[in-house]
């Protein structure tokens, strides 16, 4: 891992985000002694043991696939397989690795439909990623033109199902880190950011806008993804417990609400671009996320609530100019 991190600084160490390495060799070194101490060493040893098959046919374009011709033995699909499943559960993707559909609990393919056709051109861009998770959208931005993707995230099962997946197609432009939102410094030097599905996570909303305003450059686009309410700008669902059997959700603002915070923040040009309501067929239980899923989280009587009672998970996209 010592080689991921040096790796980025020196990818970054002549851009516009050269200042970051003021603060995170420091965080990562903190971060890596602490791994120690929980699950890594144990997915650590997975991602040793994985063959040395690198992809000779990449599709990053239309979905994520690493493949090679001749395709891989039966033994090694095998072995792949088996070591990719020692990293459940596998949330979001789906991935496509040497003849193996990586078929994960979320759909992250059609959030990535839905958004592509309303956002500027990725093209020559430098992207972050904001609570990337497994890093299925660093994929599809770098196979859509963008020219350095990182994205970060502090969960280290999301860390180490990017690494396997990305030992497959070693690609020195794309890179998650395992931080949080708030480890980040104003680093006003991104083109483009995304965040999908964090903002309900942050206890508060309003300075998570403007942690990412101050990940943008002046004029830079921000694509954000959250659940939303139906109302007006005044309304606001603060869960009293939990939300679709998430204990961590704290705000779900209607369209308007969300639009005045971003304009109270400084972002101009605002625009939902989207809003959809999350199907069954979307985020469902796999073979790959065994446990429960959205099926289990609404109301069995009537699916247009959750279990807890409230409005079924609704999402909508947003884009705005810093
Ligand atoms: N403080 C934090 N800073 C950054 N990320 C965080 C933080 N806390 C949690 N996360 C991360 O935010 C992601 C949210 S999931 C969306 C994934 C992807 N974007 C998607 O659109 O499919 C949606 C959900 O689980 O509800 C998880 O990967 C967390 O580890």
């Amino acid at each position: 891992m010592n080689s991921w991190f040096t790796d980025f600084y020196a990818a970054i160490a002549k851009s516009p985000l050269s200042h970051w390495l003021e603060t995170l060799p420091a965080q990562l070194s903190h971060w890596q002694k602490e791994a120690q101490h929980g699950d890594w060493p144990q997915w650590e040893k997975v991602l040793k043991n994985l063959p040395d098959l690198p992809a000779d046919q990449v599709d990053i374009q239309s979905k994520v696939s690493f493949t090679r011709q001749p395709p891989i033995s039966d033994g090694h699909q095998k072995q792949l397989t088996h070591l990719f499943k020692r990293m459940m559960p596998w949330r979001k993707g789906p991935f496509h690795v040497h003849g193996i559909d990586i078929n994960t609990e979320w759909r992250s393919d059609w959030k990535w439909d839905r958004l592509l056709p309303h956002i500027s051109e990725l093209h020559g861009r430098n992207v972050l990623d904001i609570g990337c998770g497994s890093g299925y959208h660093l994929w599809r931005m770098r196979g859509a033109g963008a020219e350095f993707v990182v994205g970060i995230d502090p969960s280290d099962l999301f860390l180490s199902q990017f690494q396997a997946i990305k030992h497959f197609n070693p690609d020195p432009n794309v890179h998650l880190l395992p931080l949080g939102v708030e480890q980040l410094p104003e680093l006003k030097a991104f083109d483009t950011v995304f965040s999908m599905g964090v903002l309900y996570h942050r206890r508060s909303p309003i300075d998570f806008l403007a942690q990412l305003k101050a990940q943008l450059r002046p004029g830079g686009e921000l694509v954000l993804e959250t659940l939303v309410i139906e109302g007006d700008v005044n309304t606001v669902l603060v869960p009293t417990d939990r939300y679709a059997k998430m204990r961590n959700v704290w705000f779900i603002p209607s369209c308007d609400a969300l639009t005045l915070w971003l304009q109270r923040v400084g972002f101009k040009d605002i625009q939902v671009v989207d809003k959809d309501v999350t199907s069954l067929d979307e985020q469902r239980r796999t073979e790959w996320m065994q446990t429960e899923s959205l099926a289990d989280f609404l109301d069995p009587n009537d699916p247009s609530k959750t279990i807890e009672g409230y409005p079924a998970p609704l999402r909508a996209i947003i884009v705005a100019k810093a």
